[in-house]
């Protein structure tokens, strides 16, 4: 009950907000239909008493009267249809705004490692399609209750025993509501493996990993993990269904007796002259307007109940509000001393592992620093933290000695640019993709043209059909296909959009690029960090296997495991016998 009251609260609430007037136009439309359900009753119980009675005026009116009421109770939800079906996109658009605005609403990412909050915003996205139909059922749902206190009125005049057939009523939707309940349960617990058989759908046909799918003949082993998991996630699904038919059975079992008890009671009467036929036929008519309402509560109870589900999972979704709440300070305008990790440990939310393990760095203003380590040492989670995505679970990341966790983090973001390993592939238009880096240009040419060009990437331009506006990926539409190093050099040209920034943090911005591309890359980037560095004391930080690149450096820092175990110069660390020595040394030997 509590969820079905929150649908209705907040549907209704959304469709104020979105046009008031439209609303209260379809209720009042709504309501006069609904109630001339009831009234046509009635109207045949009278023009059946005055054709009894031989009263042919009377009865030409009242003919009259039940063809205006039926008339009205086709065509206003016809016309009230007209008001609502926009306030339902509307709806349905203002919930989706909500969903990305929540998954947006905090500078960090810990909660999207929560499986918790990745089965939610799942659920939530598969569901919101159906609330564009759900403000319908609450508009319908409120006529109906219109209409069964009408007919209540009419029933309890004619007997007051009569009042008990819309209380059977009522059985059978107290128990669909339950039935939905034990459905919605179910739906939970099988979430995970719905999950799981939806992503493996997605590795199965997405044009990324269906090549390799493809030449390891692994689609059966595909197939046949995708099939268990269904089968797993029906079964539970499968079992409540099954609850659920009989419950809802139940419930109109006893609506049905109770229904063949209120015609037996009033044929009885009319047998014993108590009653006349105009009250046979009004309890009979009213008898099925009661059953077609029942059936139809049903329906409009399990949708809105979904509904409720979907809004009591947005209410989840609100609730962890990651920690931008508290008093927070400015950064900077420019840095003069630099960036300082004070004993920072890290471990992803959910796990014990500690990631990085009392790191201590000192990063002046203007250096270019390169972080190399091994494979899962802990470098693109170092970034993660510099971009304040994550807070360290102890010590603290301190810029010009302001600690960045009481930092206004967004505004520390929008002063960062950043390339990830695993950067986005935004299949939207090209100007979108790097315009992104700096919305605020993005429709700025000369802007878009000047980063494309800092990230070597005039030619991916040249290639897209449309230019600037020609759509990238097939995602949604037929837009051009880039490699890999395209897309890459399109990511770093959004990281160079930032203006001032005061961080420009690259991980592996070379990984998908030739040793050309890769070279001509880093004489122009080398050129970019230094008037960074001159305008803002801006810190470059370059995480890379390549050392080629990463001798360019004024500062490297090696990870080992989550902990600091060299830190110098090229030249110190190439001669302090250390790991940076020996990997740097193989690198050679294997090039040469
Ligand atoms: N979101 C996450 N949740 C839990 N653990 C994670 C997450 N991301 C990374 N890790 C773990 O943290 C460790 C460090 O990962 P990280 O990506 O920082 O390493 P890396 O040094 O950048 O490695 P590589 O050179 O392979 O890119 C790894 O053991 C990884 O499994």
């Amino acid at each position: 009950m509590k969820t079905l009251l929150l649908a209705v609260h907040q549907l209704l609430r959304i469709a104020v907000r979105c046009d008031a007037r439209r609303l209260t136009r379809a209720v009042a439309l709504m309501a006069v239909g609904f109630l001339s359900t009831p009234l046509i009753a009635l109207c045949l119980k009278s023009l059946t008493t005055a054709a009894v009675a031989h009263d042919a005026s009377v009865a030409t009116w009242l003919a009259l009267c039940t063809a205006l009421l039926l008339v009205l109770e086709l065509m206003m939800n016809h016309f009230a249809h007209l008001s609502y079906f926009e306030l339902g996109e509307l709806e349905e658009l203002s919930l989706q705004n909500e969903v990305i605005a929540l998954a947006h609403g905090s500078s960090g990412l810990e909660q999207f490692d929560s499986p918790g909050y990745a089965d939610t915003l799942a659920l939530i996205r598969e569901e919101l399609p159906r609330t564009r139909a759900c403000l319908e059922a609450v508009l319908q749902l409120g006529g109906l209750v219109l209409q069964m206190a009408l007919t209540s009125v009419l029933l309890g005049l004619l007997d007051p025993w009569l009042l008990l057939l819309p209380l059977a009523g009522a059985v059978p939707v107290v128990a669909g509501n339950r039935a939905q309940l034990l459905i919605d349960r179910a739906k939970e617990l099988a979430a995970p493996e719905n999950r799981l058989g939806r992503h493996l759908l997605e590795v199965a046909t997405t044009q990324s990993s269906v090549k390799e799918i493809r030449l390891a003949a692994a689609e059966d082993v595909l197939l046949r993990r995708h099939r268990a998991d269904w089968s797993r996630a029906s079964r539970v699904v499968g079992g409540a269904q099954l609850t659920a038919a009989v419950l809802r059975a139940a419930g109109q079992l006893v609506f049905a007796a109770g229904y063949g008890g209120a015609i037996y009671l009033v044929v009885g009467r009319a047998v014993s002259g108590g009653a006349g036929l105009g009250d046979v036929i009004l309890v009979i008519t009213l008898a099925s307007q009661i059953s077609l309402q029942v059936s139809t509560a049903l329906g409009l109870l399990t949708a809105l109940q979904g509904a409720g589900r979907t809004m009591e999972r947005l209410a989840e979704l609100r609730g962890p509000a990651v920690h931008d709440d508290d008093a927070l300070t400015d950064v900077p305008a420019v840095l003069t001393r630099g960036i300082r990790l004070e004993n920072v440990s890290f471990s992803y939310p959910g796990s014990d592992r500690k990631v990085l393990d009392e790191v201590t760095l000192d990063i002046p203003a203007g250096t270019a620093l390169a972080v190399v380590g091994e494979n899962g040492a802990g470098k693109s989670t170092l970034v993660k933290l510099l971009c304040g995505l994550y807070r360290p679970t102890s010590g603290r990341i301190l810029v010009d000695g302001a600690d960045l966790a009481g930092c206004d983090a967004r505004q520390w973001q929008s002063r960062t640019g950043t390339l990830f390993q695993d950067f986005a592939r935004l299949e939207l238009r090209l100007r979108d993709n790097i315009g992104i880096g700096d919305l605020g240009r993005l429709d700025d040419d000369p802007a878009l043209h000047t980063a494309l060009r800092a990230a070597e990437a005039e030619q991916v331009e040249e290639r897209v059909p449309g230019g600037l506006d020609g759509l990238l990926g097939r995602g949604y539409g037929d837009g051009a296909e880039l490699s890999g190093g395209q897309w890459q050099k399109l990511g770093l040209a959004r990281a160079l959009m930032r203006r001032r920034p005061l961080m420009v943090a690259l991980d592996e911005p070379a990984s998908a690029l030739d040793a050309t591309a890769e070279h001509a890359l880093f004489e122009r980037f080398a050129d970019l960090c230094a008037g960074a560095s001159a305008e803002t004391g801006a810190i470059t930080l370059l995480v890379s296997h390549r050392f080629s690149t990463v001798r360019m450096a004024d500062l490297i820092v090696v990870l080992e495991k989550g902990r600091v175990s060299e830190l110098g110069t090229h030249a110190e660390l190439a001669a302090g016998g250390g790991l940076y020595a020996e990997l740097y040394d193989l690198q050679v030997r294997v090039y040469s």
